[in-house]
Parts: C-alpha cells; sequence; structure tokens
C-alpha cells in the first residue's frame, strides 16, 4: 500500500479510496479534511487518471499552491496539469478563453474593490445622489449579494421585492445604479469579481457545447471550504459536474463564516438532495490540536443550534490550559501579547512563525504592531494592504490594463493625466460624456479627440492617445516583460517616482522595480503556457495579500484576521480582544443567525491552535478617536472553564487574570503537568556563553541542572544541545537562554 494511504485513518482512507460519484465529507476542524482531498488527487492520478481532467478549487491561491507542492511529492511532475485554484482564478481563466461569446473580449479587465468602489462613486455623483446615503461600499454590498444569487439588473428592476426592499432602507436607486453600473462594466470590457463567477453561469447556461467541452474536462471535481461556496459557485460545480457526478465537496458547517458574503450552508443540506446516491463520511479525530483546545471548542460550539451532529476528538495529549489575559487598554494587550511571545520563545525554543495572532478586524492590529516592534518581534500582516493594492503599482497595472483593454474606463480615469499632463478633470468628463451620449467608444473619442472635443486639452488627450498606441505596437512584439519595462519608462512614471527623493519615493520606486521582476518571473517560469500581458494581468488583479510569497526568508509572527485564518494551523494562537461589541461585533448582536455566525467565527479561531492557546480582552480601547469602556466577551463564558487556566499563574502572574469574573464557574481541574519549573539557586546569574563547548555542565534558570552535548551555529547565533537532568534534552538558542555555566 502506498505510503500516503498507510497513514490515514479508516474513514480517511475510504474517502480516499472512493472512485466515481458523488462523495461528501463533512468533519471538524483538523480532522483531515484538506489532507484527504489532496491524497485523493494523488491517488486519481496513481489510479491513472490524467491530471489534466482533475479541477480542484480551493480557498486562496496559496492554498491551492501548497497542496500542488504536496501532491508533486507524492506524484511528481505530473501535478503541474492539475488544475487548481480558488473559483475566481480558475474561472477567469476559463472566461479569457471563451470571452466572445458573451460579448467580452479575451483581454477583458478584472476591476477590484476599488475599481469598482470608484465606478459607483461615479454614477451616485452623475445621478446627484446623496453619497452619504448611497454609500460606494453599501452600494457595493446590495449589487454583490444579488449577483451571488444570481439576480441580473433587469430582474432586480422587474421583480419588486428589491425595490420594496430598498424603498425600507431608503435607498429605492439601487437597482438603477446596478443597471448603469453593469452597462459601464460591460462597455469597458470589465468584469468585477462577482461578475467572474455569474458569467460563467452565464456561459454555462447559454452554450451547452462550452459546458460540454468543461464536462468532459474536468471529470473529477474536488471543492475544500465547500461550507463558504455561495449559490452562483454552487451552481457552477453542479453544472460541471452533472454529466459524470464525481464530485467530492469537503467542508464543516461550524466553520461557515462568510454568510454575509452570501455562502449559504443549505448548499451542505442541498447536495444530499441533489445527489441521491451521496456517499457522507464523517471524520471525527482531530490530529492538529492538544485535548483541551479539542474539548473546550466543542464546548463552545455546542451553543449554537444550527449545526450538524459531531462528535471531534483527538488522542493527542492534554496540553496547556488556555490562558486568559485581561489588559487595561488596547495598547496593554499588545505589550502583554508580545511579552509572552517573547518568554514562550525562550523556554520552548519556539521560532517566529510558530505563532500567529488572530483579531476579528483589520483595525486591532496597529496595538499589537507596536508592541512587537518595540520587543523587536519580527511579523507578518495578511489581509492587509496587498502589494498589488499599493497606488505606485496599481498606476503602473492601469497602464498595462488601458494598453491592452482601451475601453477599461476605471484604467483610464487613473492614468490620463498621469504624471501630469494638464488633462484636469473637467475635461475627463466631457471626453466621458461625450463617449456616453453619442454611444461611442470610449477609446474612438480619445483617439480622435479633435473630432469630438475642442479646448485647451485637446493636445495633451492626443499626446496621450499616441502613447498608448506606441505601447498597444509594443505589445503586440514584445513579450510582457519587456513591455512593461517600456511602459514604465515611456509614461514618465519611473521617472517622477525616481526624482522624488523622500524615503516614500525611493521605496515607490524600488516596489516599481519589483513589479518588473515579477513580470520577468512570469514570462521565464516555464510552467506558465501563456505569457503575454493579459495573462499576467490577470493573474495579478486576483491575488490578495493573503497570496503573496515570504519576502526575505525571515521568520516571522503572522498577524491576520480570523476570516484569513481559515484552513491554517500554528503551534500557539492569540485571538485578542474578546470584548463585547467588538467580537461578537456590535453588528451580530440583535440577530441570532449573526451571533452564531460569530460564534462560529471563534471556533474557527480556537481551532487553529496546535499545542496552546490564549486568550485576551481589554477593559478599555480606543475606537474612532475616543476610549470606550469594553465588557469581556460573552464567548469567553460560553467556553467550560475547566479548560480555562487560573489566575494564580506561573510566570508573569500579573498578566493572566483570574477567571472568577466568568459567571457560573465550576470546581477547576488542575493544570496537567506540563513545563517542568526548576527554582534557579539563590546565586543565580547567567554567564557569558560565549566559550560554551560540549561536556560542560550549566544550569538553566528553568530546566534546572544539564549537560552539553553539543553547540553548533544557528545563522547568526549559536545553539547548544543541552541534556537537562530533569527536563530532558532541548535545544537552545545561545543569545536567549540564560545558563550558568557550573565549573
Ligand atoms: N491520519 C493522519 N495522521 C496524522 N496526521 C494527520 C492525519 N490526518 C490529518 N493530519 C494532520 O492534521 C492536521 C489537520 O489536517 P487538515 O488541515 O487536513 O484538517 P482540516 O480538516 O482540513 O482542518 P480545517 O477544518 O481547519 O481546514 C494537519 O497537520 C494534517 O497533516
Ligand atoms: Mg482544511
Amino acid at each position: 500500500m502506498d505510503d500516503y494511504i498507510k497513514g490515514l485513518n479508516d474513514p480517511q482512507r475510504e474517502a480516499v479510496l472512493h472512485k466515481d460519484g458523488p462523495i461528501m465529507i463533512i468533519a471538524g476542524a483538523g480532522s483531515g479534511k484538506t489532507r484527504v482531498l489532496t491524497n485523493r488527487i494523488a491517488h486519481l492520478i496513481g489510479t491513472g487518471v490524467p491530471a489534466y481532467n482533475i479541477l480542484a478549487l480551493t480557498f486562496t491561491n496559496k492554498a491551492a499552491g501548497e497542496m500542488r507542492l504536496r501532491i508533486e511529492k507524492i506524484i511528481g511532475d505530473k501535478a503541474k496539469d492539475i488544475w487548481m485554484g480558488t473559483f475566481h482564478s480558475v474561472f477567469a481563466k476559463i472566461l479569457r478563453f471563451e470571452a466572445d461569446k458573451i460579448g467580452y473580449t479575451s483581454s477583458f479587465s478584472i476591476y477590484d474593490t476599488d475599481d469598482s468602489k470608484s465606478l459607483i462613486r461615479s454614477i451616485v455623483k452623475e445621478r446627484n445622489l446623496d453619497d452619504k446615503v448611497y454609500k460606494a461600499n453599501v452600494v457595493l454590498n446590495r449589487i454583490s449579494g444579488a449577483k451571488n444569487r444570481l439576480i441580473s439588473y433587469r430582474e432586480y428592476l422587474n421583480n419588486p421585492i428589491y425595490a420594496e426592499d430598498d424603498r425600507a432602507y431608503r435607498r429605492p436607486e439601487i437597482g438603477r445604479i446596478y443597471k448603469i453600473y453593469q452597462e459601464r462594466a460591460i462597455k469597458s470590457n470589465a468584469m468585477d469579481f462577482d461578475d467572474l463567477l455569474f458569467n460563467t453561469n452565464i456561459l454555462f447556461r447559454d452554450h451547452p457545447a462550452a459546458l460540454q467541452k468543461y464536462q468532459q474536462k474536468f471529470k473529477y471535481l474536488l471543492i475544500d471550504e465547500f461550507q463558504d461556496t455561495n449559490l452562483s459557485q454552487y451552481l457552477i460545480v453542479r453544472r460541471l459536474a452533472a454529466a459524470h457526478h464525481n464530485i467530492c465537496v469537503v467542508g464543516d458547517d461550524a466553520q461557515s463564516i462568510y454568510a454575509f458574503r452570501g455562502a449559504d450552508i443549505q448548499n451542505i443540506l442541498n447536495f444530499e438532495k441533489d445527489y441521491p446516491t451521496l456517499q457522507t463520511i464523517r471524520l471525527e479525530q482531530n490530529y492538529r490540536s492538544t485535548k483541551t483546545i479539542v474539548k473546550a471548542a466543542n464546548s463552545l460550539i455546542a451553543k449554537n443550534k444550527a449545526q450538524l451532529q459531531k462528535d471531534v476528538w483527538t488522542s493527542n495529549e492534554d496540553g496547556n490550559l488556555i490562558r486568559l489575559f485581561k489588559a487595561m487598554s488596547d495598547n496593554e494587550e499588545g505589550k502583554m501579547v508580545a511579552q509572552s511571545i517573547f518568554e514562550e520563545k525562550m523556554q520552548h525554543q519556539l521560532g517566529n512563525n510558530d505563532f500567529a495572532i488572530l483579531y476579528r478586524t483589520n483595525a486591532q492590529s496597529r496595538s499589537i504592531e507596536e508592541a512587537l516592534r518595540k520587543a523587536n518581534i519580527k511579523y507578518k500582516i495578511i489581509g492587509g494592504l496587498s502589494f498589488y493594492q499599493r497606488r505606485e503599482i496599481k498606476d503602473l497595472i492601469s497602464y498595462l490594463r488601458y494598453t491592452v483593454n482601451h475601453k477599461d474606463e476605471e484604467a483610464l480615469k487613473r492614468i490620463i493625466n498621469l504624471p501630469k499632463r494638464g488633462i484636469g478633470n473637467t475635461t475627463l468628463q466631457k471626453v466621458l460624456a461625450t463617449a456616453y451620449e453619442s454611444e461611442l467608444p470610449l477609446w474612438e473619442v480619445i483617439s480622435n479627440i479633435r473630432k469630438y472635443v475642442t479646448g485647451r486639452a485637446t493636445t495633451a488627450i492626443a499626446g496621450f492617445a499616441e502613447l498608448i498606441k506606441k505601447f498597444e505596437d509594443a505589445s503586440t512584439k514584445l513579450d510582457a516583460f519587456e513591455t512593461a519595462s517600456l511602459v514604465a519608462k515611456e509614461s514618465g512614471l519611473l521617472k517622477d517616482l525616481y526624482e522624488d527623493k523622500t524615503i516614500e519615493g525611493l521605496s515607490r520606486y524600488e516596489n516599481v522595480q519589483e513589479l518588473l521582476n515579477a513580470i520577468k518571473e512570469f514570462v521565464d517560469n516555464p510552467d506558465n503556457q501563456e505569457k503575454d500581458l493579459s495573462a499576467f494581468l490577470q493573474e495579478v488583479s486576483l491575488a490578495t495579500s493573503a497570496d503573496e510569497a515570504e519576502d526575505d526568508g525571515e521568520e516571522k509572527v503572522t498577524l491576520m484576521t480570523i476570516h484569513a485564518a481559515k484552513g491554517l494551523e500554528f503551534q500557539q494562537v492569540y485571538v485578542v480582544g474578546l470584548e463585547e461589541e467588538l467580537f461578537p461585533s456590535q453588528m451580530a448582536l440583535s440577530s441570532r443567525n449573526e451571533l452564531e455566525e460569530e460564534r462560529r467565527l471563534f471556533y474557527v479561531a480556537i481551532t487553529r491552535a496546535e499545542k496552546k492557546l490564549t486568550l485576551s480582552f481589554a477593559t478599555s480601547r480606543y475606537q474612532y478617536g475616543r476610549i470606550k469602556n469594553c465588557e469581556p466577551s460573552r464567548f469567553l463564558k460560553e467556553i467550560d472553564p475547566r479548560f480555562l487556566e487560573q489566575g494564580q499563574g506561573k510566570t508573569n502572574a500579573a498578566n493572566h487574570v483570574n477567571t472568577s469574573f466568568v459567571k457560573n464557574l465550576r470546581p477547576q481541574r488542575s493544570a496537567p503537568a506540563q513545563n517542568f519549573t526548576h527554582k534557579p539557586s539563590p546565586n543565580f546569574k547567567p554567564s557569558d556563553t560565549r566559550n560554551l563547548q560540549a561536556g560542560m555542565k550549566v544550569e538553566h534558570l528553568k530546566f534546572g541542572l544539564g549537560m552539553v552535548k553539543a553547540v553548533k551555529a544557528h545563522n547568526n547565533d549559536r545553539k547548544a544541545v543541552i541534556a537537562f537532568e530533569k527536563a530532558g534534552e532541548k535545544t537552545l538558542l545561545l543569545s536567549f537562554a540564560k545558563l550558568k555555566i557550573h565549573e
């Protein structure tokens, strides 16, 4: 039997070996769902299914990349041909091939959220609507919600239900805005993120031959994190699977956290109805976390009414009780977490990579970052501003987008006067109005500006059109890298940045260079079959910061929202800001459904931890420039108190909370023995360890007496392997370890 099958438990093995027909794996966190999916793909290929017949849909592109690497390890190079990625990236690729069938060209632009909001703001302004009522993100959410349920603007305008709803919220114009938004996007040869899925549905609905082609191609479908698919996504895979029914979905209803974006647990329940021959497999053994963490998570999620019955258990050790930190302020919370990470690293010889700090909202990262910086702990933020959203990067990308797609209105708005060439907003509005009113393509107006518009700026616009023509011409002759370099130079963008000698200017200049490097890499990568500029642009439009590779290879603590942490695992996890109105979020307090979603979110947070979990809250916090008093989160009271550590902490007693604020405390179980604690001799003073050698006898502040077995170089530091009499063998970094050398 192959190794990757041997290591599995019975139900996992059954899921991996299952070949044809629909299969659903519904299982708790850390029970090996993703692992099953990975091994199943390896097994399919091992039994002769060609890799290009497999389509695997994951939650991030990074997750897809990691899965591919793991499969490669098992089956080698063949893994390259598997289609793997997020719904958006996979179907964007297919739409590029099929664009002409749905009224687009293959060089269509992908509008990111900023582009979408900018378009909405223009429409709201043109229609003289109040932009405080018609806030761009509110309108976009509404449009997005409709698209994810496959409601077109026509249907939206025709069905009185939506109009009534919008009137009730005093935003009766949303249907009209939706219509104009959509018409403009189509005219711009652009799709927003939701359109990628919406249009795939249209393609498969209206073009049976295209659908059939992809049904033939993707003989096996696999979907991770199925609980977070929305209707639009579900219908795509249902259509694709209709010919062969070889569909495998894995998910956990208790981790459904995207209802606000239209994800629907109902998909799990409907799945059984849609596929009567469905085989359902449950996995209940958790391999990720300690008993304490698994049981604590179970005790929390039991408070939700809407859930499928599951009994998650683990044979892992009991592990540490869950710690609770109480801070007086958000800044103090940051300090406690940083201090604790510092201590944990020293005591257990962990690297920064072993830690994650999770929060409910991005804004919470500020105080944590500050504390980590002060403590000299390196960190990275996932889900912050992505590289591709930086101003200078979007500027060059917009030039490139406009070079391949002259209809792209949002790109045009961004670059027409960048660097400044004397084309003011009034002129731009005139140009746009001319194109709308005479129903001409935007490029027609721009490239023949003197025919349509008079005024001083026409010379500048004519110059701009010349520039774009030159770029377009280059793009047909040169590769993506050469074209982009030419654009960066001749547009004047690079020169502008080069002349800015401030530190920010310098780093922007470097970022643009970095973008050019990325394009070069893309061109040189033998795995990329398509190397033109549109292919590159499509890839970057869908990159999120969660996908970005680590730049410098240095170990860092990960900071991110809980939403971004889905599917990941870390040895130690800190969940911060456990306060009423923050977590659960204030917006969720009024409805049970939303409160249950928040609770699932907390369940996701807890279950990321392998060995140790720390929860924290502050009694006051800065919010919108004011100090706000905070109550501890109700979720803290919902975890069975047997799994929470008590106040009389060992290290850093001041940090620990006496959990007596938790109502209805039950008798406490004593903490399982975990860390061996040594009482140092009264005159303990760390020695200079520069001359430490194997064979020396030492005393450690915490681990007690021991014998050095080896000393090795480690990066810029040295590490020592020491056999302690009571604490066992440990490897310690000498710059941290407090050791006294016994002569
Ligand atoms: N049979 C097994 N033996 C040993 N380790 C396993 C086994 N199955 C899974 N694991 C390990 O357990 C951890 C959790 O697995 P995995 O990430 O696949 O779980 P999951 O169900 O996808 O979790 P989540 O719900 O958080 O996405 C991983 O480190 C994985 O390698
Ligand atoms: Mg998973």
